[in-house]
């Protein structure tokens, strides 16, 4: 399994009897899409946030503290310097704020994104970067840029190629989407969608917004995930 929790539970620390996700399983296969919507307010970041190790379970989930196991790996049992390692060389993110370096251009931004990624970055060439820039449709005229002078829709696609630099297995997208007008949408979807199934990556896409569902052949709703009221066992 790419992504497998078991009893997972998570409240904030400033409020300790307000539980935001009680997962008793959820396992995603290699090379899925999940599509997995909720309203806002929902939990959705912080689903994201415990598959990627940011947060860990809290420890009063039924059975102890839960399993959060990624590519295998458990995320709750590695520490702080194995956590960062992993997640430099194995997940890739696409986050509605894109958090680009403005004075940066885009392929600076993306070879960035390389740096923490010990054992993979000796290998990323600029040829690498530009041969994504060129699939994700920027032209070269835009490639050295600075990231702010380009468009909305362009410093999306520099944010995909950047979390795909590293041939992440596992790609999580929180909300990407939300600033782009319907055209650029569209676009968006379907290059990121086209990527990820070409490079065999496993992906986890949150959003409130289910008219995105329509890229996905798997959805899951969060309220179907994470039950708040009363527990099913993981089968
Ligand atoms: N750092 C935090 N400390 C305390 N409470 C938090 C924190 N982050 C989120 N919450 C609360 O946890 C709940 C779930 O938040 P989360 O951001 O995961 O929802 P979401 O579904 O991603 O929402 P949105 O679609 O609006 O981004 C909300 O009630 C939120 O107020």
């Amino acid at each position: 399994m790419s992504i497998s929790l078991k009893n997972v539970y998570f409240t904030y620390p400033d409020a300790p009897h307000r539980p935001v996700l009680n997962i008793p399983c959820w396992t995603v296969a290699p090379q899925e899409q999940v599509f997995v919507h909720g309203p806002s307010g929902g939990g959705k970041s912080t689903l994201l946030n415990l598959l990627s190790g940011m947060l860990v379970p809290s420890q009063e989930g039924q059975g102890g503290q839960g399993e959060v196991s990624i590519l295998g790996k458990r995320l709750d049992k590695m520490s702080q310097r194995q956590l960062d390692r992993f997640r430099a060389n194995h997940i890739g993110y696409v986050f509605q704020q894109l958090n680009l370096i403005p004075y940066l251009s885009s392929v600076e931004n993306i070879l960035l994104a390389t740096y923490f990624s010990a054992h993979k970055k000796a290998r990323v060439k600029s040829a690498d970067v530009e041969k994504l820039l060129t699939k994700l449709n920027i032209s070269p005229d835009d490639w050295s840029k600075q990231i702010a002078k380009l468009s909305t829709g362009q410093q999306q696609r520099v944010a995909i190629a950047r979390a795909l630099i590293n041939k992440p297995e596992l790609l999580i997208a929180d909300e990407p989407t939300s600033s782009l007008d319907q055209d650029n949408r569209d676009n968006f979807m379907s290059v990121l969608v086209s990527l990820v199934a070409e490079n065999k990556i496993t992906l986890v896409f949150v959003s409130h917004d289910k008219s995105l569902s329509r890229y996905f052949n798997r959805i899951d709703a969060l309220s179907d995930i994470s039950c708040l009221s009363g527990a099913r066992g993981c089968s």
